[in-house]
Order: structure tokens, then C-alpha cells, then sequence
């Protein structure tokens, strides 16, 4: 049961691996992740766990890629050399049973120089699926190959893993995943910033919460100062997923020893710290094997003062039964949430794959017919304000459209003041002007007309601004519908649309423009003096006079009361000429004499001083022009919308889908539009992939 747990993990790690290894892969697997600073005894360890020399050695950073090291304990079978089984098992009780280990091995184990007969042990790497290696320097060398196919021989580094599966009876199910060692100095060709680069990738791999730290460290160094520590220490500051190895105790200063670590009273970990030896620079040159290298570390535990009554929690074969338990330990706890983790990827992907559309495309022209089909519904759905995603962030489509009418135009509109550009003086000339050579008695009613007249051409400005808005507004829309992610799995169609909607807006706003100006023009061809809701020319004429004359009440001296009011005497020849509704302001106007008969100046204006009659002349006609402007303003603010909704806006949303299909359905190029988007047809494939990868995983941990 437990070897089948670690085995789930070990297939799900193989089955995950295709998504590039431990950093981007989703799903976060239980694995012991090996660090340490540079030549503090990571290979060793490794080697010494695995119970082989299989890995790398050289000067400068040997790892450069991660090795995720898969390690299957493989009872031979029963046809197999006798002596060969016993001698395995001797090797699996030398790990599993402290006790049994004193046993005599001596010339049973031949793991070195094994030739290719003994099919005992071999490893497999993921990259060459179905290639046993049996010879173990052949491993070696594939993990270098392999190492540089990735990085270049320049000693660079890649956190893409080499997955290396070891199947032997004389190792304990394990995965580890070997990382390179944290450097300080850059050598050679390396680039300059190599230890960040390092650091990052270690953290990439032992940030992940179900990774286990196993935090390599020399004995005969400063644990305080110990890189590897200090790094893991950042990931799991209250030491709960990391496990310490000392190596190179045999070369501590004599009387030292790694006790008051051990007893965790120099940097405490929860799984503890396991003092190790491994085969020194001289061993390795004498070519001592890792069987005797074992003997000797047992050996020297069981016979160092300071080590002796605690020898079986010293040493590697006590480290690799640890890491197997720690292990199971840690997969049985972390598998319901895997399980769900796989499961929930998995939906997403199967999803996405849903959302990009079949593989098997429709034909041309119906992908057409439905895309314009679709558009147009959008389209029509966004004005009349049932767009799906109705944003409360934001007003949308028609919402703003209806903003654009009722705030940013009608403020327009109400902006215009008609006394920005006419002045008291312009009034008097356009008076004597519109009064032509023979002086009439209506002139007044004249001189408003063509000032009103002047001052509603304004309108044409905001009212053309406005097509405008709304045109950007409708343009905004297309944008809106079309940058849903299934308009992109298209994109020549989608182009087409979007062209071929806003040439359809361009030709609209013609007719439109033409409209809206032909509005200003009405209003301006014929100034209605019979509104209704027009100031009357004597009201104005009792409001001027108000204005001007403010009445004073009298009072009687005698009686103490206030005095029937006289018409002042200057408003009585108005009264009195007044017949029509402007009647004859004019009828006395000043004429000035001229004596000598000169000829008049290139520029003549009305000039001097106004008179009384003058002056109120000129209130009076400033009172009638603003009160026509208002109601100009009204039906403006009021008609052009609405002629908007006509030509460009309700016409856009019951021909789009007309237009649309008459410029684009059932064309030569139909087959161009609906080439699929290359990035679709990528990502449809990235998603198969994931949704198999993860349907694998999930068929994997559904057996556990
Ligand atoms: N005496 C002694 N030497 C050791 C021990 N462990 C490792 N060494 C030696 O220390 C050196 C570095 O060991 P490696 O196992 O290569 O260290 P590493 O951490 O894998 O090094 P890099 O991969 O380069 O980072 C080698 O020469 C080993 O022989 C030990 O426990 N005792």
C-alpha cells in the first residue's frame, strides 16, 4: 500500500511531466527537493541513497538542470540469479532494518563495474522512453548530454528537469529532485548573475508547499552560515517541511561532533537534522565503492564517543528510510487535495476547450451566417440595453448613448449664449442697417430676425459634434462585441466585420450630417414670432421700461398715502407710436445732416452716444432673441436626437445584418475569412494536451 502511494505520485510525476516540470506545472506534487551550497555533498548524498555512482562530478556547478530522481524498489524476480536475491534483499533490510544491517555483506555486492548481465538495476529517463540503462556511467553520461542539449555546454542553467527513473531492488521508493548548488562566484563563461539565477530556480522548486526541503549542509562549516538553510528558511521560516543532512563529519576538527545540531539546539527542524559520510576526494580517486563507503560510515558512527549510543539515526541508510516515511507521510495527507486540484484543473481546461470551438469546422458560409447572425443580435442587444454583461461599473451602449443626448449635448446646447457675440452696439447697426435706405417703421422686428437668424446658425456646431459622438459611440460598441474572445477565433472575419460596420456608420453619417443641417437651416429660414411660448413685444417693451425706470411710489405729503402712478414721461412716446408689435421705433429716427457732401468712410458704424429710445430699442430686441433662443434650444436639443435615432443609430441596428451579409456572404474570399486564428488553433491544442495530461493524472490518483 505505502510503495504504491509513492509509485501514484512517481506516475503522476511522469504524467505531469510534459508540463514542464516542478515551476509551471498546476498541480503541485509532494517531492523531496535537494539544497545546498556548491560541494556540500548533494551528489554524494544522492549517490550514497541510491546505492550508485550515476551522477555528474567535476569542478564548477555540475547540476544545471533539476533531476527529478525517481527511485523504485524492484523485488527481482524468483527466475532471477539466487545469489543475486539474496544479496538484494540484504541491501533493502539494510535500509528498512537498522538491526539487520551489522550483517556480513562482505563480497556479496557488486553494484560497481556491474556489466549488462546483471539486469538487476537500470534506470530510464523520460526523454528516451523504453532505453534501459544498465550500465550506470551511461547514465552518467545521457544526464550530461541531456544537461547540455538544454543549457549549451557554457555552464548556464535551466529549470526544465531531466526526469531519470532508477528501478532497483536495493533502494527505498523515493523521489528527490536534485537542484543545482547554490554559488556565489560566477566561473568561466557563466553569466554574472548566476547565483540569482540559481537562488531563483530554488525557490521555484521549494516555495511550493508541498515540497520537501532536504537542506544539505557540511559539518565542518558554520550551520549559521549555511546557504542552503538560510534559503529553505525563507520558504518554511518555522523549519516544518525541511530535513538537514550533515555531511563531511569525518572531517570535523577532533573533539567537535554535529551533537548539539542533532538535539536541535542550533537551528531546530521539525524532522531533525541525519549526520551522513560520504566518500572524500581521496575515496572517490581510489575508486572506493559506495558498499564499502557505507560500511565505513556505519562503522564510524558506531564507533565515534559522541555517536555510539545514537548510531541508528546516524548515517545514509537511516537518512533514506526517513525520506521514505517523511514521503508517505506527506503524499497521504496531500493526495485528497491533489486529487481535487487535478479534478478542477481539469474541468478548467475542458472549458476552454469548449469556449475555442470545435476542431471540426463548420463550412465556410455558415460560420459566416453565424457570426454575422451573432454580431447583429449583440449589437442590436447592447442599444436596446439587454447586453449580457451589463456592467454596474460602467454605463454601456445605449445607456450611453442616452447620456451623450440628454447631458453632453443638451449642456451644450444650453451653453450657447447669443449675447456672447452680439453687442449693444451691433444691435444699433444692424438696426439702421436693416432699415435699409428708406427708414421703416418695422425695422425692429427685421433687426431681430437676422440677429436671431445669425445666432442659430451655432446650433450646426454642437448639433454635427453630436453625429460625431454618437457615431464613436456606436464604433465603441463594435469594439465592445468584437473583442470577445469567439470573435478572435476568426480574426479575418472578424476584421471584415468590423470594416465593413464602420463603413456602414461612415456612409450613414452623410445623410445624417445633411439632415441635422437641414434642421438648423428650418429653423433659421423661418424664425416663428407667433410661438407661443415667445415673449410678447409688449411685455418685453413693460419689462425694458421696469428695467430701465424703475417705479417709485410717491407719496401724498398730506394724506401720508401712496400716489396714483404716472406714466414717466419718457415711455409716453413710445406708447403713443407703438401700433403693431414693434410698431415704429424708428419712425424719429436721428438723421444727421450732412453739409458738404463727403464721401462716407470705408467702414461706417453706428456711433456715439445712444439715445434713451435707443437704448430701449436695444433691451427690447435682446429680451426677444433670448427668449426665441430658448425655445430654439429646446427644439434642438429635442429634434436632433431624434434625427440621429433615425438616420444613423436605429438605421445601423436594422440594416447592419443586411449590409453585412449582402458585402460578406457568399463571397469569392469566404474561404480567406474563415481561416482560423492561428493562436486558437495553438491554444485548442496547448488545452487537448492539458485536458490528457490531467484526465491521465486523474485516472492515476482515482485508483488510490
Ligand atoms: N570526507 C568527506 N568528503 C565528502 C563528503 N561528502 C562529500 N565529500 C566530498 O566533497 C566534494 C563535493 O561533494 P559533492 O557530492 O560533489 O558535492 P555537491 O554538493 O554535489 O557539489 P556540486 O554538485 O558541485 O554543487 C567531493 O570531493 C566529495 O568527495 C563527506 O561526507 N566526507
Amino acid at each position: 500500500m505505502d510503495e504504491h502511494l509513492i509509485s501514484t505520485i512517481n506516475k503522476l510525476q511522469d504524467a505531469l511531466a510534459p508540463l514542464g516540470g516542478g515551476s509551471q506545472s498546476p498541480i503541485d506534487l509532494p517531492q523531496i527537493t535537494v539544497v545546498g551550497s556548491q560541494s556540500s555533498g548533494k551528489s554524494s548524498v544522492l549517490e550514497n541513497i541510491v546505492g550508485r555512482d550515476f551522477l555528474p562530478r567535476g569542478t564548477g556547478i555540475v547540476t544545471r538542470r533539476p533531476l527529478v530522481l525517481q527511485l523504485i524498489n524492484r523485488r527481482p524476480k524468483k527466475s532471477e540469479h539466487a545469489k543475486v536475491n539474496q544479496t538484494a534483499n540484504e541491501l533493502i533490510d539494510l535500509n528498512i532494518n537498522d538491526d539487520d544491517k551489522k550483517k556480513d555483506e562482505s563480497g556479496k555486492h557488486q553494484n560497481e563495474g556491474q556489466s549488462e548481465d546483471n539486469k538487476e538495476e537500470w534506470g530510464e529517463f523520460l526523454h528516451l522512453p523504453g532505453k534501459k540503462f544498465y550500465n550506470f556511467d551511461e547514465i552518467r553520461k545521457e544526464i550530461v548530454k541531456e544537461t547540455d542539449k538544454v543549457t549549451g555546454a557554457n555552464s548556464g542553467i535551466s529549470s526544465v528537469p531531466i526526469n531519470l527513473r532508477i528501478y532497483s531492488p536495493h533502494v527505498l521508493t523515493l523521489t528527490l529532485v536534485d537542484l543545482p548548488g547554490l554559488t556565489k562566484v560566477p566561473v568561466g563563461d557563466q553569466p554574472p548573475d548566476i547565483e540569482r539565477q540559481i537562488k531563483d530556480m530554488l525557490l521555484k522548486y521549494i516555495s511550493k508547499p508541498n515540497a520537501i526541503i532536504l537542506s544539505v549542509n557540511a559539518a565542518n562549516t558554520d550551520l549559521a552560515n549555511s546557504d542552503g538553510l538560510k534559503l529553505a528558511r525563507e520558504v518554511d521560516p518555522e523549519g516544518t517541511r525541511t530535513i538537514g543532512v550533515l555531511t563531511k563529519v569525518d572531517l570535523m576538527d577532533q573533539g567537535t561532533d554535529v551533537i548539539d545540531i542533532l538535539a536541535g539546539r542550533v537551528i531546530p527542524l521539525r524532522y531533525g537534522y541525519i549526520p551522513v559520510i560520504n566518500r572524500g576526494q581521496k575515496d572517490i580517486e581510489h575508486k572506493k565503492t559506495i558498499r564499502e563507503a557505507l560500511e565505513n560510515e556505519r562503522k564510524f558512527f558506531e564507533n565515534h564517543p559522541s555517536y555510539s549510543s545514537k548510531a541508528h539515526y546516524c548515517g545514509t541508510p537511516y537518512l533514506a528510510k526517513k525520506l521514505n516515511s517523511i514521503l508517505l507521510h506527506h503524499i497521504r495527507q496531500t493526495l485528497p487535495e491533489i486529487k481535487a486540484k487535478i479534478e478542477a484543473t481539469l474541468k478548467k481546461y475542458q472549458n476552454e476547450l469548449i469556449n475555442l470551438g470545435p476542431e471540426t469546422m463548420d463550412s465556410a458560409s455558415s460560420v459566416v451566417l453565424s457570426m454575422i447572425t451573432d454580431f447583429s443580435n449583440e449589437y442590436a442587444g447592447i442599444l436596446d440595453g439587454e447586453a449580457k454583461e451589463l456592467s454596474s461599473q460602467e454605463l454601456s451602449g445605449g445607456a450611453r448613448i442616452s447620456y451623450v443626448f440628454h447631458e453632453t449635448f443638451k449642456n451644450g446646447v444650453d451653453s450657447l449664449d447669443p449675447f456672447d457675440q452680439i453687442k449693444d452696439s451691433d444691435i444699433r447697426t444692424i438696426m439702421y442697417n436693416s432699415s435699409g435706405s428708406a427708414p421703416s417703421l418695422f425695422v425692429g422686428t427685421e433687426a431681430f430676425e437676422v440677429l436671431v437668424k445669425q445666432q442659430i446658425r451655432r446650433f450646426e456646431e454642437p448639433s454635427l459634434r453630436l453625429v460625431t459622438l454618437v457615431f464613436d459611440e456606436l464604433v465603441r460598441m463594435l469594439k465592445q462585441i468584437i473583442s470577445q474572445p469567439k470573435y478572435s477565433r476568426y480574426p479575418a472575419l472578424r476584421e471584415a466585420i468590423s470594416n465593413q460596420f464602420i463603413q456602414f456608420l461612415k456612409d450613414a453619417t452623410i445623410p445624417t450630417n445633411e439632415f441635422v443641417v437641414d434642421i438648423i437651416k428650418a429653423e433659421q429660414t423661418y424664425i416663428n414670432t407667433a410661438h407661443p411660448d415667445l415673449l410678447k413685444g409688449s411685455q418685453a417693451m413693460v419689462m425694458v421700461e421696469e428695467k430701465l425706470h424703475p417705479r417709485q411710489v410717491a407719496v401724498d405729503p398730506k394724506t401720508g398715502k401712496p400716489l396714483p402712478t404716472q406714466p414717466s414721461s419718457s415711455k409716453a412716446p413710445v406708447m403713443e407710436e407703438k401700433s403693431g408689435f414693434f410698431g415704429g421705433f424708428f419712425s424719429t429716427k436721428n438723421k444727421k445732416k450732412l453739409a458738404a457732401l463727403e464721401s462716407p468712410p470705408p467702414v461706417l458704424k453706428a456711433t456715439g452716444q445712444m439715445t434713451e429710445r435707443e437704448t430701449m430699442e436695444t433691451e427690447v430686441i435682446k429680451l426677444l432673441i433670448s427668449s426665441y433662443f430658448s425655445i430654439v434650444k429646446r427644439t434642438i436639443a429635442d429634434i436632433i436626437p431624434k434625427a440621429l435615432m433615425l438616420k444613423l443609430i436605429v438605421k445601423s441596428k436594422t440594416d447592419i445584418q443586411k449590409v453585412l451579409l449582402e458585402k460578406l456572404y457568399g463571397k469569392q474570399d469566404i474561404e480567406e475569412l474563415t481561416k482560423e486564428n492561428d493562436i486558437t488553433i495553438q491554444r485548442r491544442k496547448e488545452c487537448k494536451k492539458m485536458v490528457e495530461i490531467l484526465r491521465n493524472a486523474s485516472q492515476i490518483v482515482s485508483s488510490v
